[in-house]
Order: structure tokens, then C-alpha cells, then sequence
């Protein structure tokens, strides 16, 4: 499990860890984790003796492991300058250190080009702008140094943070700096796994500076990898038949739109559930596709016993919603199954309820622009668990799960890949978490557990080329193996 902590808790922790030891031991460990870790990158690329290295140094603390880092990089050799952005207010031991070592300063802005020259020449620059005490983005005189860092062709190193995005919200403004690998401390932060700052991370790497010992024991965010996954998928046992591995109903799919009732049945057909029961008007198609399902016409509330139900793909104008709802069983509402949606009802339900918008759907909940969502991804997700009392699954480029319980960490999925953005995947998606609920995992579970299979198949399936949404179903399987063999 990766996790991530808010910026107020590492402060905390921080604090506290400062308090048991000598002044500037936290800094040293984190730049001494800084300095190897370019000094490895160096080697990949030649050696570090002689090399070129660019220091872009902020004025708080984070440029102080810039110049710290700087200096040990100096003590071997490189040609280390740092380029001060906040003259006067540069971390002035890190400085003195620099300094002592024989690196060189210069300041932004100024009169002469030389930042953009040693930036020109760089094969390496340490990107100290701003770290955890960051707000609001690049400020205007740091744009076009990050434009030339972003034209050279150094290997670019963010401490901490790339700079410029939002720590705790993985929102970027404006501009930032876009780092080849980052060097977090102590641990992750949310802007580490969220889009759209985690793209500008890059290759992220967590240097230990002893705080484990002081977080609190539950994380803001986690992120599951394989052997967590693997501890979670229902696994039949000599005793299971298919009704006790679970029956999943799918209520997808209207005349207009029958090819959503056969993706969601085949995502169902890949979750471990023992059997689906497909109820609608696209039952014919079902089963010619796959003749293994147990089809009818509908009403949903007529349809026979399930465990779990998956109501929304490709539905139309069908009803089918209320029925589902007003069931006992686990419900996953998805796409025209949102429309409307009444929260009372959600709230007013006794097992659980996952809801599964995109960023549109998600907007359309809470009655905001789409953009608002887009960029304050984490935001828009716990807003809507908590008002839908409901575990919320928001699609995207990093999935992320709600659950309705605020003091459980948001999930995010780390398998996502952009060749999942293609018509019907969403369709597999609900079919297979739903499949995951009938199988008997809560819905916290099942949504993490479904976005993170279906992430490993699309790129199982794509390998650098374009997939389909039923490619992704097909590749459910390799998915599901792949996790289950590395446990
Ligand atoms: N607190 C600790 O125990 C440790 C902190 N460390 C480093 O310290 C960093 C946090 O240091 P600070 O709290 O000093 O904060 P930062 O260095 O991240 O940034 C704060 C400074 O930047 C300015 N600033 C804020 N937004 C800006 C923007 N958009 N553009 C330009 N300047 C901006 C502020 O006025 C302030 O002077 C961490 O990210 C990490 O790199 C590490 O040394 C490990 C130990
Ligand atoms: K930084």
C-alpha cells in the first residue's frame, strides 16, 4: 500500500520529529537522499565529477535541500550554480554550504542572461522553487525559467514537489515545473498520486527521513498495488456454488443502446460473482454475445434474487433506477443511472450504494462546471460521498474512491492509462465492480479493486497501441492473473 499524508499532518509530524533531534538533521537526511539520488542519475548519463548541475532555489526551506544537496554534489566534483529566485531570502546555511563547496550563485531576474545560459548548458537541474509551502502556482518571474528548463535537455530533479502544483489537492494553476523525478520526504504527499500534478512529478522516489515513526497511523490517501489487491479478490472454495459466489443483476443497456448492456455484462462476467442475471430490453444481444447469461426482460424488482446491482450503462429513458434502489442488496448506479439521482433516497438506504461518475456526471451532482471537478479532483469526490452518503467512485485519469466514512483514506488508483479513455470502458468498469460486490466485497473494496484490474487490462491490452472497450473486458482475465500470481 502507498500512502499519502496532507500537508498539515506532515507539519505535525514534522514538528514533532524536529523537537527529538539536533536542529537541521531532518534537512541533512533529506538532502543527503536528494543529493544520491541526482548523483545516481548523473552516473546513468556519465559521471558526476565535472558534470553540470542547475540549483533553482526558492526562499523557503525547499531550496535549502536544493542547496544543501548542491553542495555535497559540488564536494564531488560537479559544477554546481544556484539560481536564486528570492535574493536575500535564500536559506542561508544551505548557501554557506554551497558556497564552501565552490559552487557558484547567480539571481533571477537580472540584468544578464546567465541564468539562461547555465539552464542552456545544465545536464541536471534541482528544482527547489517551492515544496509543501507552495501556493498558487509558478509565480510570473519563475514561468520563463521553467520554459527553459522544460527547452533544455538536462534531467530535471523536483524536490519534494515539482513546483507550482498544489500539495494536498494535485490541482496545478497556471504553470509549474514538469520534473523527470521527483524526491519526496518522509512520505507521499496527495499531489503525488493525483492527477494533474502527479504527471508532473514524473518517477517519484521516497527518501526516509524518520517520520514514519511520528504519521498517524491512517493515511489521508492510499493507493493499493498488487498484493493488496490480491489479499481482496473473491476466491471461490471447494464449497461455492455459483449462487453462494454471488449472483450480480445488471440493468443496463435500452434499444438505442444495446452494446452497453453487453460491456457491462462482459466486465460482469470478469468479477467473480458466480453468475449474471442481465434485466432489460438488450437481452437478445446479451445473449448472443454471451450465451452464459441469465436474462430478463424486467422489471428489475421481478427479476429474481441477486447479490449485488449494477443499474446505468447505456439505460436511456428505462426505468429500473428506483427498483435497484429500493432493493436490500449493495447498488451501483452509473452514467444515465445518475441522472437525477435523488440523494435522500441514496442517503436513506441500508446496504451500500457506489456511485461511478465521470468528471461531467460528477459536475452535474454537484451542480458545478465540469472543470471544477477536473481540477479539484479530491475535493469533488469527498464532497459528493458525503452528500450522497454513498462511496463514490470518480472516473478519470487517476481514478479516486470516496467512501461515506470520512475517517477512511481516499483511494487512488494507480493502474490508469489514457488508452482508457475510449467509448464503453466505462461499461466494463460498472459491470465488473458490480460482479465484485455480488462477490461479497464492500464497496470501498470493490471500486478499488475494479478500477485498479481494469487499469492493468487496458494496458495489458493497448501495449502502446489504441483498444476497445470489449479488448479491455477480454483482457480482464490476464489482469486478474497478473495480480494473483505476484501475491
Ligand atoms: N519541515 C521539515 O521538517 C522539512 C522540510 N523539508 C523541506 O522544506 C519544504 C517546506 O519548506 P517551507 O515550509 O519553507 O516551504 P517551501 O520552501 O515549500 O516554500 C515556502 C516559501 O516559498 C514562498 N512561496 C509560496 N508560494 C510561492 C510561489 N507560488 N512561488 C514562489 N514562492 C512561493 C513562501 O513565501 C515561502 O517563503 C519541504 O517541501 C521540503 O522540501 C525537508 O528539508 C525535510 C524536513
Ligand atoms: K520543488
Amino acid at each position: 500500500m502507498r500512502t499519502a499524508y496532507s500537508v498539515e499532518t506532515v507539519r505535525t509530524a514534522e514538528r514533532e520529529l524536529m523537537d527529538r533531534l539536533p536542529d537541521g538533521v531532518l534537512m541533512q537526511r533529506a538532502a543527503a537522499g536528494l543529493a544520491a539520488a541526482c548523483a545516481d542519475l548523473l552516473r546513468r548519463r556519465g559521471r558526476v565529477y565535472g558534470a553540470r548541475v542547475v540549483l533553482l532555489v526558492g526562499s523557503g526551506d525547499n531550496g535549502g535541500d536544493a542547496l544543501y544537496a548542491g553542495a555535497r554534489l559540488a564536494r564531488r566534483g560537479a559544477g554546481v550554480t544556484a539560481v536564486l529566485l528570492a535574493a536575500g531570502r535564500a536559506h542561508e546555511g544551505g548557501l554557506a554550504a554551497l558556497s564552501g563547496a565552490g559552487g557558484r550563485v547567480v539571481e533571477h531576474p537580472s540584468d544578464t542572461s546567465a541564468p539562461f545560459d547555465v539552464l542552456a548548458a545544465a545536464d541536471l537541474v534541482v528544482d527547489g522553487i517551492t515544496g509543501i509551502g507552495g501556493r498558487g502556482g509558478l509565480r510570473p518571474d519563475a514561468v520563463p525559467l521553467a520554459r527553459a528548463v522544460h527547452e533544455s535537455d538536462a534531467v530535471v530533479v523536483a524536490v519534494d514537489l515539482p513546483s507550482g502544483v498544489e500539495a494536498d489537492s494535485g490541482e496545478v494553476v497556471g504553470e509549474a515545473l514538469r520534473a523527470d523525478v521527483t524526491l519526496t520526504f518522509g512520505t507521499y504527499k496527495p499531489a503525488h498520486l493525483i492527477d494533474p500534478a502527479r504527471e508532473y512529478a514524473g518517477a517519484v522516489g521516497l527518501v526516509d527521513i524518520g517520520l514514519g515513526a511520528v504519521l498517524p497511523p491512517v493515511a489521508e490517501l492510499e493507493a493499493l498495488q498488487h498484493a493488496d489487491v490480491a489479499r481482496l479478490l473473491p476466491v471461490p472454495t471447494g464449497e461455492s456454488d455459483k449462487y453462494r459466489r454471488g449472483v450480480v443483476g445488471v440493468v443496463a443497456g435500452s434499444a438505442r443502446y444495446p452494446g452497453a448492456a453487453v460491456l457491462a455484462v462482459a466486465g460482469a462476467l470478469h468479477g467473480g460473482a458466480g453468475a449474471v442475471r442481465y434485466v432489460g430490453p438488450a437481452g437478445d444481444a446479451v445473449i448472443a454475445r454471451f450465451p452464459e447469461t441469465l436474462v430478463h426482460a424486467g422489471p428489475p424488482a421481478k427479476a429474481g434474487r441477486v447479490q449485488a446491482w449494477v443499474v446505468g450503462p447505456g439505460l436511456g429513458e428505462e426505468p429500473g433506477v428506483r427498483d435497484a434502489l429500493a432493493s436490500d442488496v449493495p447498488v451501483l448506479v452509473d452514467a444515465d443511472g445518475l441522472r437525477g439521482l435523488n440523494a435522500k433516497v441514496v442517503r436513506a438506504r441500508k446496504a451500500p450504494t457506489l456511485l461511478t461518475p465521470h468528471a461531467g456526471e460528477a459536475a452535474a451532482l454537484l451542480e458545478v462546471p465540469r472543470e471544477e471537478v477536473e481540477s479539484a479532483r479530491l475535493t469533488a469526490v469527498r464532497e459528493l460521498a458525503a452528500r450522497y452518503g454513498a462511496t463514490v467512485l470518480l472516473k478519470g485519469s487517476t481514478t479516486l474512491v470516496a467512501d461515506p466514512d470520512t475517517a477512511l483514506p481516499v483511494r487512488v488508483n494507480p493502474t490508469g492509462t489514457p488508452w482508457l479513455a475510449t467509448a464503453g470502458s466505462g461499461d466494463v468498469l460498472s459491470g465488473l465492480t458490480g460482479s465484485l460486490l455480488a462477490a461479497g466485497l464492500g464497496a470501498r473494496d470493490a471500486g478499488s479493486v475494479g478500477a485498479y484490474l481494469h487499469g492493468l487490462a487496458a494496458r495489458s491490452a493497448a501495449r502502446g497501441a489504441p483498444v476497445s472497450a470489449e479488448d479491455v473486458g477480454a483482457a480482464l482475465r490476464v489482469a486478474w492473473r497478473d495480480v494473483s500470481e505476484e501475491a
